[in-house]
């Protein structure tokens, strides 16, 4: 088995991409196959060696990896040599209308009832008409002439699926100025690498039905390919995805902190009705099988994802996460804040709060208790026992109890209504910069 993953660089990838990626890996690691990824970036106005550097990032964010790496713009000979086997057998054919020419025909057609078809009209030019226009000027864009009937398949996903090709016009694999057009190349490259197992977006059904007749016309074995098209996921509202408008980024989401293992195993269950779980790819691998994949569209809903993975950094070791906590903070500040985050950049800001500056919240009606506060402070050292043992004096002294006690003293000392829990954290804070905050707090 060979499966490939081929975004073009013309955005950044966001989770509907990912989730191709991922199940085209689980498909390859579990079958023992082999992983191709292919920049798919024939499209040199929109494609960007940025967003080709950003795509290999992200993926290996997720937990991927491959055998195999390929880019398009590395391989036009490659294409031109099959294109000129096509125009030999006659399957491709050059055409000289112009886009207003054509949009005019479709209106035209339209208006008749037929369906805006490109009506061949090419295919009747004579090889002196063309080599006059060409002579006088004009560059030729080239087509590829459909075979007429059914194109069937077994789709991995989807089940029976045909594309009635009579239905479709011949579509363009060579622009004027000679540049390959993705259904082509996609198609010499699928056939030319031996991948055996086409994976993608059901946005691709109807390329299946051209690029197997094209695939077939290339002389290779339509039966030697499986195809699996995975219905495309949309925002929370129902909307599309693209990589354009950079929504639902993974590179986004990595900044914000969002664990991978998290959007993983949410991309993982999303259609079915099973609990998302936090897994990485690889821990997807065993069980791994397209045909538990659901066959309706799936909303990507990031609050959900977001309950995923607080739960999931709520559990997180200290190994798993040391090399990402800001310089200095050790398991017992992870232990001690884990539980309070949603997403791991907030960790930054409790460790500001523990070793930095911050601005002690406090309220006049509370002055007496923090004047008592900085005053009944116990000595260092400090542990677990400290905080509840100064509490108890503090509410023997005052009579406050519960919200009345603790509310004050945490805004005095995080500069927060809410947080970890004091007994831990107040060890972090230390003596010298509680008792600071504290006199700061009844200074007002
Ligand atoms: N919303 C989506 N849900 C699931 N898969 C998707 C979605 N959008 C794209 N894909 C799949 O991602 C893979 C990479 O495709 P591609 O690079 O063309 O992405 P794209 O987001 O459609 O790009 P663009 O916005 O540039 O058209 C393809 O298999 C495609 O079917």
């Amino acid at each position: 088995m060979k499966v490939r993953f081929a975004p073009s660089p013309t955005g950044l990838l966001h989770v509907g991409n990912a989730r191709i990626a991922i199940a085209n890996w689980c498909l390859a690691r579990h079958h023992a196959g082999r992983f191709l990824l292919r920049l798919d970036d024939t499209d040199t106005e929109r494609s960007r060696p940025e967003y080709a550097q950003a795509i290999e990032e992200d993926l290996r964010w997720l937990g991927l990896d491959w055998d195999e790496f390929a880019r398009q713009s590395d391989r036009l000979a490659l294409y031109a040599a099959a294109a000129e086997r096509l125009k030999a057998s006659g399957h491709l054919y050059p055409c000289l209308e112009t886009e207003e020419e054509l949009a005019f025909k479709r209106e035209q057609r339209t208006r008749q009832g037929k369906p805006p078809l490109y009506d061949r009209a090419a295919l009747k030019m004579t090889a002196d008409q063309l080599a006059r226009a060409i002579a006088n000027g004009k560059t030729p864009h080239w087509r590829f002439k459909l075979s007429g009937g059914h194109v069937e398949w077994q789709d991995g996903v989807l089940g029976r699926r045909s594309v009635k090709l009579p239905s479709l016009s011949d579509p363009v694999l060579i622009r004027a100025d000679g540049s390959f057009l993705y259904t082509f190349t996609s198609v010499v490259d699928d056939l030319e690498t031996g991948i055996t197992d086409i994976v993608r977006g059901e946005d691709h059904v109807t390329n299946t039905g051209i690029q197997l007749d094209i695939f077939a016309a290339l002389g290779g074995d339509p039966r030697r390919v499986r195809f699996a098209h995975l219905p495309l996921l949309t925002d929370a509202d129902g909307g599309p995805l693209s990589k354009r408008t950079g929504s639902v980024g993974l590179r986004q989401m990595r900044r914000d902190g969002v664990e991978p293992a998290a959007l993983v195993g949410y991309l993982a269950a999303l259609g079915t009705s099973a609990d998302p779980v936090a897994a990485m790819p690889a821990d997807l691998v065993p069980d791994f099988d397209l045909r538990r994949v659901s066959k309706s569209a799936a909303r990507f809903d990031t609050r959900q994802l977001l309950a995923l993975n607080r739960r999931w950094l709520h559990a997180l070791p200290f190994e798993a996460v040391r090399d990402r906590l800001p310089e200095g903070a050790g398991e017992d500040f992870w232990l001690a804040v884990r539980g309070n985050l949603d997403l791991l950049r907030e960790a930054r800001d409790w460790w500001e709060i523990v070793s930095g500056g911050i601005v002690p919240l406090s309220e006049a009606a509370d002055a007496e208790l923090l004047r008592l506060a900085t005053e009944t402070l116990p000595e260092e050292p400090w542990d677990e026992a400290t905080w509840p043992a100064w509490t108890s004096e503090l509410s023997t002294r005052t009579g406050r109890k519960g919200r009345a006690l603790y509310l004050p003293l945490r805004r005095a000392l995080t500069g927060e209504d809410h947080g970890p829990d004091l007994k831990v954290f107040l060890p972090l804070i230390g003596r010298e910069r509680a008792l600071k905050r504290l006199l700061q707090a009844v200074a007002g």
